[in-house]
This record gives C-alpha cells, structure tokens and sequence, in this order.
C-alpha cells in the first residue's frame, strides 16, 4: 500500500506497524545495535541520570543494550506503567534487580505498580518514546492511546520546560514526510533511528 495525504490516521499506524513488525530478527538486532551506539555516545544520554525506557514490543525498535550501559553509569531507568485506573494515565516507575513484573492491558510486560518507586515527570531527565511514525520536524504518531501525549500535556502548559528531553526512537523505515498534527500531539524534541539524529 502506498501512503498518500489523504491516508487515513487509522490506516497509517497500521501499515506502519506492520512495516516495523516485517522486519527480521537479524535486521531488529543490528537496529538495535546502531541505536545503541548511537545513543551511547551523545552528549544527551550522557548527561541524564534519570531515564525513562520502555520494553520493546510490536516491532519497536528496542533499546534493552541500554540497559548494562545504564547499570554501569549508575543511572536510574524507568518504565512506563498503566492501570486499570485511572484508565488513560500512564506513570513512570523506577526498576530495580528487586522488581516483581506483570502484563498491561495491551499484554506489553510492565512492572507491578509500587507508587514508592514512581517519578515525578519533571524528575526525569530524558524519555525515551517509542513512535510508530515520525517525521523530520518530531511530528509523531503514537499507538493511539494517547498515553505519551497526555504525560507531556501538562509539561506543555509549563513555560520553562527544559526536561525531561523527548525522544523519540524508530526504525528508518518509519519516517514519513510531513504529518498532519493534532492540537494535542506533543513533539518529540529530536528522534534517533538505526540510521540517524533528526533534530529540528
Ligand atoms: N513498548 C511500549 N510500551 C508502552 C507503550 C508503547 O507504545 N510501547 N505505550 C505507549 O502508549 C503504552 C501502551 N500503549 C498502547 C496503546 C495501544 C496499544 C494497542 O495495541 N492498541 C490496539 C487495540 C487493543 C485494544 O483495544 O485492546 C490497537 O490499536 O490495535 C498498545 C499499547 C505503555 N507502554
Ligand atoms: N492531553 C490530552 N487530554 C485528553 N485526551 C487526550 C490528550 N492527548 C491525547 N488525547 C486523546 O488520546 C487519543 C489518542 O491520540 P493520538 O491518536 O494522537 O495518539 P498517539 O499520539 O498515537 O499516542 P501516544 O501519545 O500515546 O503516543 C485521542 O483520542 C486524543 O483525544
């Protein structure tokens, strides 16, 4: 199927989902890889201590190789959790060797809720946001739960928002050329691929 300006929103995520879940497992490794040492090596992941991730699922490309690197530079990593309610909200929670882990809704592995070991949002240094779509100027689409966009809603309305930084994460094969954007959407500030940087 070709994308054209008149591709529904509901069509788009579903080829480019399927895009993302075509690819091999060779092909989702070395991604990872590049990523990896892409993000290794900023100046961004660097500096940030505090750091919210997410587990790859449905094709994302994952960012796990994160994980020892992380260990190793003391930082703290965070994971998106859900509830049953407040249903729409999403939280992050710190994880730990300690954590026990259950399923969310959408049977994606999530940690089990402990409100002791959440971070307030302004905590966070840096997000990494999984995206389904993307283009050059951090227009994103996300898997249309809103999630994402009603996390940042809030740090949106705050003038001095300077963290944490939005990133998004996608496979190449995900960017599009210019999407169309909701009043609600919130931008990624730059997104990183296996390939490259996007900034705008
Ligand atoms: N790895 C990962 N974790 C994440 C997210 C993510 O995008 N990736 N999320 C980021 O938001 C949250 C989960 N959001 C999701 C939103 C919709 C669907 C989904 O599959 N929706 C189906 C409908 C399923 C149903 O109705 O029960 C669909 O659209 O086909 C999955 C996850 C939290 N954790
Ligand atoms: N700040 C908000 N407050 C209330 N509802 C919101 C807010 N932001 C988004 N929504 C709702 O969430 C739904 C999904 O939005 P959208 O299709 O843009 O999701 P998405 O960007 O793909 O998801 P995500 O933000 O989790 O990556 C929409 O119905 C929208 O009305």
């Amino acid at each position: 199927m070709v994308i054209t300006p008149e591709t529904s929103p509901k069509e788009l995520r579903k080829l480019l989902r399927s895009r993302r879940r075509s690819l091999t497992n060779l092909q989702q490794q070395i991604a990872a890889e590049n990523l990896c040492k892409q993000l290794i090596k900023s100046p961004l992941f660097k500096k940030s201590k505090h750091i919210g991730l997410y587990l790859a699922n449905d094709g994302e490309i994952d960012p796990h190789l994160l994980l020892k690197v992380a260990k190793k530079y003391k930082k703290h990593i965070y994971l998106p959790v859900l509830r049953q309610w407040p249903k729409y909200a999403m939280v992050f929670q710190r994880i730990k060797p300690s954590t026990r882990w259950t399923f969310n809704q959408y049977k994606i592995k999530q940690p089990v809720y402990d409100k002791t070991k959440l971070s307030h949002p302004l905590k966070l240094d840096l997000i990494l946001m999984p995206l389904v779509g993307f283009d050059k100027e951090g227009g994103r689409i996300g898997m249309g739960g809103g999630f994402y966009d009603r996390y940042f809603s809030y740090l949106n309305r705050m003038n001095s928002w300077r963290k944490p930084y939005l990133l998004g994460l996608a496979h190449e094969c995900q960017k599009l050329e210019k999407l169309h954007l909701n009043s609600w959407d919130i931008k990624a500030m730059a997104v990183v691929t296996d390939k490259q940087w996007y900034f705008h």
